[in-house]
């Protein structure tokens, strides 16, 4: 079947007096219609790039995307024209920034920025566009009376709620949430999430969600792909992912928060930090902090080995060095 969103190969540096960031190298992303993927990652691993990569909006300067393609029913968006690219946006790909609370207009009402949406994309009166402004608001579980209301007579999660709103007025193929729920608090969090589940299921819309957090993941995505340093080092379904994991990061990123049914002391967060992104060690990036490491592993880069769908990034599974837990997956949880 035709995937919705097949990137390969995808790069992207940002470069500025001498210095060169390779913020994204060699990704590959598939997503079918109607599926939801997590792309996790640590601060700076890469993931606002992927996704305004897909949107055709890294600065330029200092960003650049050196290779790829991003494959968009069929078409690829890094060969087709600005205008053709402006249809896109927003009508069959829609992005919700990582600070949503500040992309609301504070002094436009609530309706006429929905509707402002929907007239951009469908030539309706601006009666109609209000109408069908009121059914988003509704859809999103805020009374469509609240039309005229402005930003700052909404809390942070309804806020929020409109921002999605307003991401899903044109009905997109492709929704790309950029931590969508890090400036709430938990409850709240857990009602966008929950809402953010319904009109998936209603809309089939496909997601592309971008979090820090395993918590969300786990409650919104059907597949999962992980970053580090730029690179995706593992990815698979929400199973392979959780319950079989193979990558010694995926292993400590699951190690570095606690679940109910272990002693928090036995917490152990990763060692070190994530490399200087101008300068990224040689051979596989993680090496110096994996409790695993070998020689080989600052001298080689790892390829993508791949069991059922589910990928890795590691030279153990390709069998160039020998790490017992690993391969025999006794470290899974
Ligand atoms: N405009 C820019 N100019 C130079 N470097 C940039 C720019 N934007 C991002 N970077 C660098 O690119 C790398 C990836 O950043 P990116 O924002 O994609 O990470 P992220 O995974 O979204 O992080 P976070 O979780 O903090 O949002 C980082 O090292 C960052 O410093
Ligand atoms: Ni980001």
């Amino acid at each position: 079947m035709e995937k919705l969103l097949n990137i390969k190969n995808l790069s992207i540096n940002y470069e500025a007096n001498d210095e060169k960031v390779m913020a994204v190298t060699d990704l590959e992303i598939e997503l079918a219609e109607g599926e939801t993927l997590g792309l996790v990652g640590e601060t700076g691993a890469g993931k606002t790039t992927t996704a305004l990569g897909i949107m055709r909006l890294v600065p330029n300067p200092p960003g650049k995307i050196v290779s790829g393609e991003i494959n968009f029913q069929g078409r690829n968006l890094l060969t087709i024209s600005e205008e053709d690219m402006r249809a896109i946006r927003g009508r069959q790909i829609s992005m919700i920034f990582q600070d949503p609370m500040t992309s609301l207009n504070p002094v436009l009402t609530v309706g006429d920025q929905i509707a402002e949406v929907i007239q951009i994309h469908e030539k309706l009166s601006t009666k109609d566009a209000m109408e069908k402004a009121s059914e988003m608001l509704e859809l999103v579980g805020i009374p469509g009376n609240r039309l005229n209301d402005y930003p700052h007579q909404f809390s942070g999660g309804m806020k929020q709620r409109v921002v999605i709103a307003i991401a899903l007025a044109c009905n997109p193929k492709l929704l790309i949430a950029d931590e969508p729920t890090t400036a709430l608090d938990v409850t709240i969090q857990a009602q966008v999430l929950d809402l953010m589940n319904d009109l998936k299921e209603k809309l089939r819309t496909s997601m592309l969600l971008i979090t820090h957090d395993l918590g969300v993941v786990a409650q919104v995505c059907d597949k999962v792909a992980i970053m580090y340093a730029g690179e995706i080092i593992e990815s698979g379904t929400l199973y392979d992912i959780f319950e079989k994991p193979k990558h010694p990061y995926t292993h400590g990123l699951f190690d570095s928060i606690p679940s109910l049914d272990e002693d928090v002391t036995r917490l152990k967060p990763i060692k070190g930090l994530m490399p200087d992104p101008t300068d990224l060690p040689s051979g596989c990036r993680f090496h110096p902090r994996c409790p695993y490491a070998q020689e080989e592993c600052s001298k080689r880069s790892p390829r993508t080995t791949i069991e059922n769908g589910h990928k890795v990034k590691c030279l153990a599974y390709e069998g160039v060095i020998n790490v017992p837990e690993l391969q025999e997956g006794r470290n899974g949880r």
